[in-house]
């Protein structure tokens, strides 16, 4: 799918000016370029990429609020701009900005104008409740207005709200941002549970690493509008990374080991960070010979040290390095 938008070209003096009041001339700009993607019925996927990069768009495209383009959009075997009326029947849509909520009426009150507008069974209102009471803890808000709720108390109310209907398919968009580490941990179980126990297929955008670590398989990653990487976590590590390194910390003089380490033959990376010499970690450079190597220089500790994805998607984010799925 694709989603550009035209805006009037940019005039430099006024003769271009008066010119493009009757010969108007657009520049392009494509927010989401040639994405195509398909997701198992219960997946929980993480779509990431830097400010700008077009998620928000792509995720508006699947929710039906945007027209692609060009390309085609199929959710649960709805097209979402043309069959909207039905197709909102089966999903559940939390933007982290907008609340879904009536803002001075009490939640339960919300809940069942939900109720009524998605037709809800009784009996499927009953079971959602009772998984959101056990996860949310939702009684303590039960009776209060939404405007007397603090962020991270309207955000759980939020998504039990986006999930009271049963969705086949959540799209979250930032779910937990401005919440402090508990609200943010009983935001995740919540989540965590409604995937794996109603087998609801969520699709979550998010800046935030611990949000994409603990709560999907799979990584979408869109850069400029084009989707760079999709496939499991490992797998972006294997691509995005650099492979492992050693640490060492040494009592000897540091520059001089580096020196010594940058001379191998190997060619391996060589680094300093905080206090420790770092040597990317390969066959070419056994262990015992790395341990030769620093003998003069008389180690203290040695350590395998990994990248973080946060450390991978911010070099990435930093570098655009091509990464393949
Ligand atoms: N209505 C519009 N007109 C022109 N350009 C737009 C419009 N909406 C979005 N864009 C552009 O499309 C690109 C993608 O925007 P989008 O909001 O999808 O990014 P995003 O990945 O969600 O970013 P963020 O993480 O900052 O929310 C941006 O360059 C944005 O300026």
């Amino acid at each position: 799918m694709n989603r550009f938008y035209q805006s009037p070209c940019p005039s430099q003096c006024w003769s271009q000016r008066l010119r493009r009041l009757w010969q108007p001339e657009y520049i392009t700009t494509h927010s989401v370029r040639d994405i195509n993607f398909n997701i198992e019925s219960g997946e929980c996927v993480a779509l990431v990429g830097p400010n700008g990069a077009g998620k928000s768009t792509t995720i508006k495209m699947l929710t039906g609020i945007l027209a692609p383009s060009s390309g085609t959009v199929t959710v649960a075997g709805f097209d979402p701009q043309r069959q909207r009326r039905d197709y909102v029947r089966h999903i559940g849509v939390v933007f982290g900005q907008r609340s879904q909520l009536w803002w001075d009426l009490p939640v339960e009150d919300s809940f069942r104008i939900l109720q009524a507008l998605f037709s809800i069974p009784d009996s499927v209102y009953k079971r959602q409740l009772t998984l959101f009471r056990r996860e949310a803890d939702l009684d303590q808000f039960w009776r209060r207005p939404a405007r007397t709720l603090s962020l991270g108390q309207r955000m759980l109310c939020e998504i039990a709200a986006s999930f009271l209907h049963s969705p086949t398919v959540a799209f979250l968009d930032e779910p937990t941002i401005g919440l402090d580490l508990e609200m943010k941990a009983r935001m995740r179980s919540l989540i965590r549970q409604l995937n794996r126990e109603a087998g609801t297929t969520v699709l979550i955008t998010s800046h935030d690493v611990g949000d994409i670590e603990q709560l999907s398989q799979r990584l979408l990653l869109i850069d400029n509008g084009q989707l760079k990487f999709d496939g499991s976590l490992p797998a972006f590590h294997a691509y995005a990374g650099e492979g492992n390194w050693w640490a060492v910390r040494l009592s000897g003089d540091l520059s001089a080991a580096q020196a010594v380490l940058s001379a191998h033959n190997s060619g391996l990376p060589v680094r300093v960070q905080d206090d420790w010499l770092q040597v990317a970690r390969h066959d070419s450079l056994p262990f015992a010979e790395l341990l030769q190597l620093l003998a003069p220089f008389a180690i203290h500790e040695i350590k395998p040290v990994a990248q973080s994805l946060e450390e991978l998607l911010h070099r990435y984010y930093l570098t655009g390095k091509e990464v393949q799925g």
